[in-house]
Order: structure tokens, then sequence, then C-alpha cells
């Protein structure tokens, strides 16, 4: 069990720092990464994927690359372009509404990003759930002119996200509405989304998602919860394994950290990430005293709780 520390590039949603664990079971490396905002309970999942990863290993896959598109975080344009530029992918996600900046900030953004590409490039945005729905629905109104794949939470609740979708045209996906939320399907229910985001650790494991897969009839974008390469590893195995895979998927999150723990990391070539396992390089894994000492307790805590779950 070893405990890393990596710094981010870029401040994204308001983390600065990503820590986790790796470890080994019979069936390969495993990361546990939480945020550290994040209760215990909230942890279990996220357990139970690491778990899987460890242990049981992940079903069969049906292709050996993955498309992913590169993930913008709220820069400004230069650094936009020069992000889309660098990745070589084809397809970006471009974060907005972000808190503190102006749908001018968005535009300037999303407009590079648009330019980097050129027409044949696919451009999605992700809200974060920070708008309401006139908010979504007007902004919406002024980045559709973009022309966008498609917009993640506009909305943070699930009826909200079913009243923007039937307020525009843009293709709305559903990310914090399935892997916070009690009940996933109900994004099914109420014709909430067009497109279903999973990530292997809040959801539990590539089982759990591949399960939800099924049961909500909606195309998936497999997206990672920037990982190091070893929970990218999950990740991919996942969009591997769904029998269709229409949209590129937000993998390529790794070069949004410093560093890695492996030596050769899960980065894009030409937009694809192959499908692989990964094993760390133990030289490449750190953390201090205190931030050790804080994981391990936090994994004794949260074993608990699920050992008392099941
Ligand atoms: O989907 C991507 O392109 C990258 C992953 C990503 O955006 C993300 C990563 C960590 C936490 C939340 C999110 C998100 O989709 O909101
Ligand atoms: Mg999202």
């Amino acid at each position: 069990m070893i405990t890393y520390s990596i710094g981010m590039r870029t401040r994204f949603r308001g983390i600065t720092v990503r820590e986790g664990m790796l470890f080994e079971g019979p069936a390969g490396w495993a990361e546990w990464s939480p945020f550290l905002d994040y209760d215990d309970v909230t942890c279990v999942a996220w357990l139970r994927a690491a778990r899987e990863a460890a242990f049981d290993g992940w079903p069969a896959a049906v292709r050996s690359v993955v498309p992913v598109n590169c993930t913008v975080p709220a820069v400004g344009p230069e650094a936009a372009r020069e992000i889309v530029v660098k990745s070589g992918c084809r397809t970006a996600k471009v974060k907005v509404a972000e808190p503190g900046q102006r749908l001018a900030d968005d535009m300037a953004r999303v407009e590079a990003v648009r330019d980097a590409l050129g027409p044949s490039g696919r451009v999605r945005i992700d809200a974060n759930g920070a708008w309401s729905v006139d908010e979504a629905v007007a902004a919406l109104k002024e980045l559709g002119r973009f022309d966008l794949e498609y917009v993640e939470q506009p909305c943070a609740s699930v009826e909200d996200l079913a009243a923007v979708r039937r307020r525009t045209d843009v293709l709305v996906a559903a990310d914090e509405s399935i892997r916070r939320a009690e009940d996933p399907l109900r994004v099914r229910e109420l014709e909430a989304a067009d497109i279903a985001v999973l990530k292997v650790q809040p959801i539990g494991g590539v089982r759990a998602c591949l399960e939800i897969a099924e049961r909500i009839g909606l195309p998936v974008v497999v997206s990672s919860a920037l990982e190091t390469s070893v929970g990218i590893a999950a990740g991919v195995a996942l969009a591997a394994a769904l029998p269709e895979l229409p949209y590129a998927c937000g993998l390529a999150t790794v070069s949004l950290l410093q560093a890695d723990v492996v030596t050769e990391p899960l980065v894009p070539v030409d937009g694809l990430l192959p499908v692989k396992r990964v094993v760390p390089d133990p030289s490449l894994v750190h953390a201090d005293a205190a931030t050790t000492a804080v994981w391990e307790a936090r994994l004794d805590r949260v074993d608990e709780l699920k050992g008392s779950a099941e």
C-alpha cells in the first residue's frame, strides 16, 4: 500500500493537489483516490472500485484502443488553444461556468478551442451544475454558435437537467446526476439526458458502471476522476468493455497532473489510448509522512464501513 501526492498543473474544479493510495492484488494494481473533501460513506464506492481492480480484474475488452477528448480547465483562450493543439485529440471538453468567471470568459475559451480544432473537431462543454435553467438556456444560445457536441451537467438537479433539455437543441449529458445520485436511473425516468457520463471510482467499479450502462439506455462517455495512470487504466477497461462507444472518453487527464506514477503514462497518441494495465514505479510514488498517515487512517475507517455494509 503506497500513498501518492501530486500537484495539478492548473486548478481544476477547485482541486490543486491529487492524493491517493495504490495497492496491488492478484489481478493487478489499483488506485483509491477519493477527493479530499469527500466523507467516509462516499468513499466506500471508490474502495469497491479499487478492490475490483486488485482482486477481480475487469471484463473482457471488445476494442484495443479508446478514443479520448482533451480536457480544458477554466483557463484563458491562449492556454486553452495550447492544450488542445498539444493533445493531438480531435474532441475537446471545455470547462465553463467557473465560479468568479463570466459568460464572456466561456465564450472566449470555447471560441479559441473551436478555432484550434477547426470545423471538423468536436467541442463539448461541462458546467458542473453551476447554471440555473434560465442561465443554461441563455448560455447555450450564445455558446451554441461554436457548434457543441453536448453540454455536460448544465444544472445541478436532474429536474433542471430535464427542463434544460426541453428548451435547447444542444444534447445534454448527465454526470453528477448519475455519480452523486441515490438513484442514477432517475435520469432515464425523467428523460433528463441524451448521454450518460460514467466514472469508475465514484460509481464503484467497472462492473457497476456496465450495469448502469445497460439499464440507463443511453450512450455512455467514460470519464476520469483525475487519477494517475493506474486509475485511468480502470476507466480505459470500462470504455473497452462497453458494447458501443460512440463518443470520445474523458480519460486524457494525466497531463493535468504535474507527474505520474508510471514510467509510460496513459496519455493519448493521435487521440487514442491503448487498452492495457499499468504498473507503478515505486520511485515515482511520493507522499510525506503526515499525508501517508492521513490516508492510512482514512483507508482503515472506510474499509470498516465497507465491511459493515456488506
Ligand atoms: O471528462 C473529462 O474530460 C475529464 C474528467 C473531468 O472533467 C472531471 C474530473 C474530475 C472530477 C470531475 C470531472 C467532471 O467531469 O466534472
Ligand atoms: Mg463533469
